[in-house]
């Protein structure tokens, strides 16, 4: 069965053996080179459009954890930006370190932050996200930088869900929660055409990743090491480095919403 994670057995350098495509032509993360990146003035803002009540439950799936969202209607939304059409929030989660230097997926010229979020978003032209998630155009993800600073209060409050959902498998209910508290002042941004970052590492994502961090305290990163990749009653194991490496650019452009 696919039983895939983060460890020297189980972990990135393995997953082609299970998941081929994870040496496809268009994976994700990749090492973001400013000096590299095109300014391509077409680009548009991106609008993000978050209905708090929108917000269902948040989840340890064992590899991360997640914030779900109800998708049955244009309440919470991406347009705008390098996407044509409306794509539909589904849910968002992190990626992190088990110490500060490290725990972002995306790198800007070889810097890793110490944890970064994913909104993903699947595009309405499509059923649902399942069926988003097998098409080229099918998926927008917003990848936002954390960085060690000052303690982050609109984080916290999905900080203080974790005593409910330290195990793998484990859910609560998540409700009332706007996850544009989560972005940074500016929306400047860095787009190309990628993966999801974790199996099955689907060539459908239109990564949108902001150039400004937002900031975490080292208190906060202490938070979210004390997850558990493990189920209740299974040897504990820290739920850290939950992060896949950069992967090789292939020749794709990445182009900058900004001078
Ligand atoms: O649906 C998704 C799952 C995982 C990751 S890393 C994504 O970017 C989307
Ligand atoms: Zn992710």
């Amino acid at each position: 069965s696919h039983s895939w994670g983060y460890g020297a057995h189980d972990g990135p350098e393995k997953w082609a053996e299970d998941f081929p495509i994870a040496n496809g032509p268009r994976q994700s993360p990749i090492d973001i080179v400013p000096t590299h990146a095109q300014h391509d003035p077409s680009l548009k803002l991106i609008k993000l459009k978050y209905d708090p009540a929108t917000a269902k439950g948040i989840l340890n799936n064992g590899h991360s954890f997640q914030v779900d969202f109800a998708d049955d209607d244009d309440s919470s939304t991406l347009t705008g930006g390098p996407i044509t059409g409306t794509y539909r929030l589904r849910q968002f989660h992190f990626h992190w370190g088990d110490s500060d230097d490290r725990g972002s997926e995306h790198t800007i010229a070889g810097t890793k932050f110490p944890c970064e979020l994913h909104l993903v978003h699947w595009n309405t032209k499509y059923p649902n996200f399942g069926e988003a998630a097998s098409k080229p155009d099918g998926l927008g993800v917003v990848g936002v930088f954390l960085k060690i600073g000052s303690a982050n209060p609109r984080l916290q409050k999905v900080l203080d869900a974790f005593d409910d959902i330290k195990s793998k498998g484990k859910q609560t209910t998540f409700s009332n929660f706007d996850p544009k508290t989560l972005l940074p002042a500016s929306l400047e941004y860095w787009t190309y055409d990628g993966s999801l970052t974790t199996p099955p590492l689907l060539e459908s994502v239109t990564w949108i990743v902001l150039k400004e961090p937002i900031s975490v305290s080292p208190a906060q990163m202490a938070t979210f090491r004390s997850l558990l990749f493990t189920a209740e009653g299974e040897t504990p194991c820290c739920m850290v480095d939950n992060y896949r490496p950069p992967q090789p650019l292939k020749g794709r452009k990445v182009r900058a919403s900004f001078k």
